[in-house]
């Protein structure tokens, strides 16, 4: 399957409600593997075709439809087919596929609007077509002109009244309530004044619409075509090579009731809207016994997780322990009462073990997950990402990459030593200080902030549970309490708008606070943008597996922060001091947050703290003959069916 077959067709759980008139719902079919497509009937009507593999059910889409979209990130969504009374409750579906199937139907539908034929009940029995279903082709041009004349019609009906939205929209019933939505077609009935320009935006929008906000590169999307084929896959790559997008991908294409998205720190795991995973595994620092371990993750909410659990998506797994991961495989085959390696599970693994390496307390001696004795056998594939997304001058990023392997050339002491002069402030923009140590991060922000002069500003969120603060805490990347002066130095913790600049990671400084409301602080950006900045909403599923939420403004405090909590992320303007640094990898992390090498200061350079473990460093040597032998396979497999196909 490909391109809009892969739009048009989803694996899901479909229930089928014949609904009567009172609305309730007596008649119910559930099917948990079914395959739901959207084609068109002999009459060239849209139709839904449900199938469990023996015989498929159609519904035709005639008249109101109505749908709900609310749940589409957790692979829900229903459908209300009006005249037929027939709802379909859609669950268990990969959020990507749902949201492209959803917005294919819907302009296929509104496209259709109401110039579609009605085909009579009579025209219906006396016809002799055989019964067909044709998948349905790709969004086309014309069908997005259609659209936009639908649209421009029913505004144009619907005498808007300023302000309001259009209320009839032909035969396209086609919405669930959101705000967002109401807000947008509130904007829409302005339109009707222009209706080229109007005709243009609806246009655009659909375009928007169509193509995926998420696009991968070739060597992403090998990757996640690995992850779909149901290997267990390890990649790997540098800093900034996408190895966290592509994961949000990956996330997105996975059936969400199997699938438990983990990383190794809160932070990292908040940016794949996952948990972390000491929180899914339930075991603990999992050093007790392997018997303790597997009675603890016996306990309900727990068991039910290494149940349910068919893929399992770790990232940064440089920080994972490896006598960690051996425990979770031994519990995972206890629980799972199976003998494969990690009792079946599909495993999708991802970090650079030339980053930060596992915390390891006092003498402790800690590995690597790729030392644990359980890895060779717990992956299938390595895959490597070599194209670096966050950084784009070359000499950076060669610079970097000899930064990684623990390597610091004359030439990179010269570029490093350079930056000691940078003026990286810009509009009142300080850089932010990366430490190596936590305390020094809290001690630098809250006193800069009390030498402000000005009011205090504070701002409480609200939690879904404010009995789990901590564990809101330890997975959300803004505070409970965020307190803000103006001339604060902050960053933002979540993309608000990316064509704007208004990325995780862009810098700015409290300018002013509104008057009114909320008295809402107002920032100004790196990228020159000033905003009004709001509360934003973070879900994430808490340690017994419910979902968790802070509503909360996206900022923190950004004089400094530490180098542990930076990894994984991208700065605009960073400085950096690097006399206590204690860790291999670490001074690699602190410099490779930098997009590009205006931006960062480097104080007190010292090309000895530039270190990488051997041992990891081995590791990789191994890996690259490895992936240099799977590429020459992979070439010769190719061109011998180049050779046999020319040969028949
Ligand atoms: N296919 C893509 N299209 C557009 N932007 C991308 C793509 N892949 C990655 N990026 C961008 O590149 C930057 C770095 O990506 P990301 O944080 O996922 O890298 P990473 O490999 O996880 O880095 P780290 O090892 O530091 O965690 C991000 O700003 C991300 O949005
Ligand atoms: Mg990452």
């Amino acid at each position: 399957m490909q391109g809009a077959e892969l739009d048009a067709r989803i694996r899901c759980s479909v229930t089928v409600e014949r609904l009567c008139p009172s609305g309730q719902a007596p008649k119910r079919r559930v099917i948990r593997d079914a395959s739901l497509a959207l084609g068109r009937n002999e009459f060239r009507e849209l139709v839904l075709q449900v199938s469990d593999g023996r015989a498929p059910q159609s519904f035709a889409l005639r008249g109101e439809v109505r749908l709900f979209t609310r749940f589409v990130r957790d692979g829900k969504s229903s459908l209300q087919l009006g005249p037929a009374r027939v709802q379909l409750l859609i669950a268990n579906c990969p959020p990507d596929s749902l949201r492209r199937f959803l917005r294919l139907l819907r302009i296929k539908h509104e496209a259709a609007g109401k110039g579609a034929k009605t085909v009579t009940e009579r025209a219906r029995l006396l016809c002799s077509l055989p019964r067909t279903f044709d998948t349905i082709s790709p969004v086309q041009a014309r069908d997005v002109q259609q659209v936009c004349d639908q649209r421009a019609h029913a505004s144009g009906e619907a005498t808007p009244v300023k302000g309001q939205a259009p209320r009839d929209r032909g035969n396209s019933g086609l919405w669930s309530k959101s705000r967002k939505r109401a807000r947008t077609e509130s904007a829409e009935a302005s339109d009707v004044r222009d209706p080229q320009a109007a005709d243009m935006k609806c246009s655009k929008k659909l375009s928007l619409l169509m193509h995926s906000r998420m696009r991968l590169s070739q060597e992403q999307s090998i990757v996640l075509s690995a992850v779909l084929s149901g290997k267990n896959v390890f990649f790997t790559g540098s800093a900034g090579t996408g190895k966290s997008y592509l994961l949000k991908k990956i996330v997105g294409s996975l059936p969400p009731k199997s699938t438990y998205a983990t990383a190794s720190t809160g932070v990292a795991a908040c940016h794949v809207g996952g948990t972390t995973l000491h929180a899914f595994a339930g075991i603990g620092s999992g050093k007790a016994p392997l018997d303790q371990c597997i009675e603890l993750a016996q306990r309900t909410g727990v068991r039910q997780h290494w149940l349910s659990c068919q893929h399992l998506i770790i990232d940064e797994i440089s920080m994972v322990e490896g006598k960690f991961f051996d425990k979770l495989e031994a519990v995972a085959r206890a629980i799972r009462k199976r003998d494969d390696p990690f009792g079946g599970i599909q495993l999708i693994i991802c970090g650079d073990f030339l980053q930060l390496p596992p915390v390891s307390k006092g003498n402790e001696e800690t590995k690597f997950c790729f030392q644990a004795e359980s890895w060779r056998k717990c992956i299938h594939v390595n895959m490597e990402l070599t194209e670096v997304r966050r950084q784009t001058e070359k000499s950076f990023i060669s610079l970097l990459r000899t930064i990684r392997l623990g390597r610091c050339t004359d030439e990179v002491t010269r570029q490093l030593l350079q930056t000691a002069t940078n003026r990286v402030e810009r509009d009142g923009i300080l850089a932010t200080r990366l430490c190596t140590h936590k305390d020094d991060v809290e001690l630098t922000n809250e006193r800069r902030l009390q030498q402000l002069p000005g009011e205090m500003h504070s701002y409480e969120a609200v939690d879904s549970d404010p009995m789990l603060v901590k564990a809101i805490d330890a997975q959300c990347p803004v505070s409970h309490c965020i307190q803000l002066k103006p001339g604060a130095q902050v960053i933002l913790t979540k993309n608000l708008d990316v064509s704007r600049g208004l990325v995780n990671g862009a810098r700015g400084v409290v300018v002013e606070f509104e008057t009114e409301g909320k008295g809402l602080p107002r920032v100004r950006f790196l990228c020159g943008v000033t905003e009004v900045i709001r509360l934003e909403r973070w879900v994430f599923k808490g340690p017994s597996g419910i979902y968790l939420s802070r509503q909360q403004l996206p900022l923190k405090l950004a004089w400094a922060i530490s180098i542990h909590k930076s990894q994984g992320m991208s700065l605009d303007c960073v400085e950096i001091s690097l006399s206590r640094v204690f860790e291999s990898g670490q001074a690699y992390v602190a410099l490779s947050r930098a997009r590009n090498l205006e931006g960062l200061r480097v104080l007190d350079f010292d090309p000895n703290i530039v270190r990488a473990n051997p041992y990891v460093l081995q590791f990789y040597s191994h890996l690259q003959k490895e992936l240099l032998f799977q590429a020459s396979l992979h070439r010769c497999t190719e061109a011998e069916e180049k050779e046999n196909w020319k040969s028949s």
